[in-house]
């Protein structure tokens, strides 16, 4: 089965193996369907900004999931693009020769496209996560192709050669330009946000928005589309999605609920998504939803997603305009490059681990200081409000550890700190130190 080809399989086989079927809580067949229900669909060149900008707004706080119309990215574009990746696919997939373009993990040259092609679950950590807490059968493959796209823009630079499309004549062109118009789309979306949640409109500009990938999905047609998964429930783990889905068939659907709503692909439309990282930066105001993709006996169904992904070393944490001592941080923070790796490791568990608890932050650490110590450092920050105008510019940076130099001035700030951590403060009075090593959540320091 492992390396079956995609040509073959579907004509040799009337099940799916035992290590694809998905366990039966989380079976399409067992699953409870949303009748009549939409994600809202949005017109972006709609003459009315400020609606614009609230139905963008209150589609990520309800859904997290919204469809536009009206993008300014061209269908001719479009189309060319989609039919690149059918068309290399298709030809691919009829060799009979291994397809090495294929590749899903990332991690290996002589990958190469099976039938069913695993790729949330095929993460080391993810699965083993999901083999350990029994969310998966066996393995509980996913059923698809997929090729990634790491790229730079502009100029276009395969990131990573191996993984690279094979290049065609037209590929760099038409998927370079694809990707350039893409960009544009994602700042004006994100842009979009901003105004709503009260950010600066370039807030997203740069760091945040400069490594974006693309990723190319095949489903072929399936033999048993009740018992298994396209792709598994997941939330996409970056800021942003922008899907082109193949029009004609319903396989995308989004947990809302309790029932699973299908994103129903209308032309000249692309489906936009909030991920988890925009999730923390709105700290919690805007949704990553669970989504997930079924398949069908029939057709093969083509998408292509470009994420949004920040650079390894942006901070991603509850953006400072959004949190108050009345609306604390939720989410702790962390860099792209750490919040990745840990992602692949742990998979979908480490999501919670994100997580300020409502107790940490209620019974956050106030320090008052009130003699004149010189500096202090703290250790295992999550964030820091305070009211000295200091902080709006000496600490304005999240680190784990903070150093504040302090101006002999009556101060008072609090710090909140993760569940159950141990933290560490020390102040000099300029005569000598004192150190508090506090553990737990809810103590009051006061010093001196
Ligand atoms: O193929 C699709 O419709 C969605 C794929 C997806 O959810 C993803 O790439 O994160
Ligand atoms: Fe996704």
């Amino acid at each position: 089965m492992d390396r079956m080809l995609l040509s073959s399989f579907y004509k040799l086989h009337s099940s799916v193996p035992s290590s694809y079927v998905q366990p039966p809580e989380r079976r399409p067949g067992n699953s409870i369907l949303a009748v009549g229900k939409l994600v809202p669909v949005i017109d972006l060149g709609g003459h009315d900004g400020a609606d614009i900008i609230s139905n963008v707004l209150k589609a990520s706080q309800d859904y997290g999931f919204f469809q536009v119309m009206n993008h300014g990215v061209c269908k001719e574009l479009v189309d060319a693009t989609m039919n690149i990746f059918k068309e290399e696919k298709i030809k691919e997939s009829s060799k009979d020769t291994s397809c090495k373009m294929y590749t899903s993990s990332g991690r290996s040259t002589k990958d190469v496209a099976d039938y069913f092609r695993n790729y949330l679950t095929g993460l080391a950590g993810w699965a083993q996560y999901e083999i350990e807490n029994h969310l998966v059968s066996d393995v509980g493959r996913d059923i698809k192709a997929l090729s990634h796209f790491f790229m730079l823009i502009p100029p276009i630079i395969p990131r990573n050669p191996p993984y690279y499309w094979t290049p065609q004549s037209c590929f760099p062109e038409v998927v370079g330009k694809y990707t350039q118009e893409l960009r544009k789309l994602a700042l004006q979306i994100l842009e979009l946000l901003c105004e709503g949640l009260g950010l600066n409109p370039e807030y997203f500009c740069g760091g945040y928005s400069d490594n974006p990938v693309l990723l190319s999905h095949y489903y072929p047609p399936c033999p048993e589309p009740s018992l298994t998964l396209g792709t598994s429930m997941h939330k996409d783990p970056n800021l942003l999605t922008i899907l082109l889905q193949e029009v004609g068939i319903n396989a995308l659907q989004v947990f809302k609920d309790g029932e699973w709503i299908t994103v129903e692909p209308i032309p000249n439309t692309f489906v936009v998504n909030i991920g988890i990282m925009l999730q923390i930066i709105s700290n919690g105001r805007l949704i990553a939803a669970k989504h997930r993709v079924i398949t069908n006996s029939i057709s093969a169904r083509h998408s292509v997603a470009y994420f949004v992904n920040p650079t390894k070393e942006s901070l991603i944490e509850p953006a400072e305009p959004l949190t108050s001592l009345t609306s604390p941080p939720v989410f702790r923070s962390m860099t792209f490059g750490e919040l990745w790796g840990n992602f692949l490791i742990k998979g979908s568990q480490f999501e919670e681990e994100l997580h300020i608890h409502e107790g940490s932050v209620g019974q956050a650490l106030l320090l008052s200081i009130s003699l004149p110590f010189s500096s202090m450092t703290v250790s295992h920050v999550v964030a820091v409000h305070g009211s000295h105008q200091k902080l709006e510019t000496g600490i304005t940076s999240k680190a784990t550890s903070i150093s504040i130099q302090l101006d002999h001035t009556l101060f008072s700030i609090t710090f909140y700190f993760p569940v159950q951590s141990i933290f560490h403060v020390t102040a000099n009075n300029g005569f000598g130190q004192q150190d508090k090593i506090i553990i737990g959540v809810g103590d009051i320091c006061l010093f001196p």
